[in-house]
């Protein structure tokens, strides 16, 4: 199986950070090199640009790919979803100068649109009936309304500075985006792609749970484990040599502050959280 990764830019560590999570080591692969093996023998990546991933998947070079939906939508290809990453998360928007009368697409009959995404552009226009000339670009797109290039633009989004410094401001949300891993139709239920899913699942499943461990007297236990809600009840072991048991249990991130501050107030010590590298349930 041959797995599509970005070969650079901002997409191009977190993807290379996850799939080292989920056991799949990459292993000759060097800087600038577009081919690498990884620890799994059937299993192979080839690091193209971000653009350029659901190409490669439609033509069979690759069975699976890792890129931003806008990519995906931008390409036209009829590929299966399979996983949202969760990250690389930005919103595509129709946006223009802050100070100009564009309030609403229906004015952009007959004008300028400059964007790097011409079909997801021509798809937005065509679906409300608006006769727009598209004028593409490959970066910097914000500087095009300031320049008499275009009357707006649809172009990515996420902190929103890009469109602040610009004097740009959003119209409308064109599509919600993050990294998704992704598959022809007819391939999406292949052995080996069912099973990179489970491993990249375990990874975000892990993401926002944390690991408790603590020490309880046998007198408290009852308490402590009314206090942890846990993934099922918790592990609860013996200490050699000791009168106290140890309580381990999975819990949700956003719980754990104030379930230490409970597990305190019924007597646990030595109180241990760490993070959790993979999660198979
Ligand atoms: N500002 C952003 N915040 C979050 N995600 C983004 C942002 N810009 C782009 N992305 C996501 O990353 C993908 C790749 O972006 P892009 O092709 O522009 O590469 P890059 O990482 O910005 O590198 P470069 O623009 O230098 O080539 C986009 O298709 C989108 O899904
Ligand atoms: O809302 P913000 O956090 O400011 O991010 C938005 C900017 O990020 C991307 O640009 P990038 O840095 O990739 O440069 P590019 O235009 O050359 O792709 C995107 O094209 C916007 O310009
Ligand atoms: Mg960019």
């Amino acid at each position: 199986m041959r797995i599509a990764v970005p070969n650079k830019g901002r997409l191009h560590e977190p993807t290379v950070a996850l799939l080292e999570r989920a056991g799949l080591h990459i292993e000759n692969g060097a800087d600038r090199k577009l081919y690498a093996d990884t620890v799994d023998p059937d299993v192979s990546i080839l690091f193209a640009r971000a653009a350029d991933i659901p190409e490669y998947v439609d033509d069979g070079a690759a069975e699976v790919g890792i890129t931003g939906l806008d990519q995906v939508h931008e390409s036209e290809s009829e590929l299966s979803e399979l996983l949202d990453l969760e990250y690389g998360r930005c919103r595509l928007v129709l946006a223009a100068p802050e100070d100009g009368d564009i309030t609403d697409p229906q004015q952009l009959e007959g004008k300028k649109v400059a964007t790097e995404f011409p079909n997801i552009a021509e798809q937005y226009f065509t679906a409300q009936n608006i006769d727009t000339e598209i004028i593409e670009v490959t970066g910097a797109t914000e500087l095009t309304p300031h320049v008499e290039m275009a009357d707006a633009i649809i172009d990515i989004t996420s902190t929103g500075t890009t469109l602040t410094v610009n004097r740009l401001g959003v119209i409308d949300e064109v599509l919600s985006s993050s990294v998704r891993l992704f598959a022809r139709e007819e391939t999406a239920g292949n052995e080996k792609i069912q099973q990179l899913v489970t491993a990249l699942e375990s990874v975000l499943a892990a993401d926002d749970k944390r690991y408790l461990m603590m020490n309880v007297a046998h007198e408290n236990l009852e308490a402590v484990q009314d206090v942890i809600p846990g993934l099922g009840g918790p592990t609860v072991m013996d200490v050699a040599g000791s009168e106290d048991v140890a309580v381990h249990a999975v819990v949700d991130q956003q719980q754990v502050f104030e379930v230490i501050n409970d597990l305190k107030s019924v007597g646990a010590t030595g109180i241990l959280v760490t993070e959790i590298e993979r999660l198979v349930e």
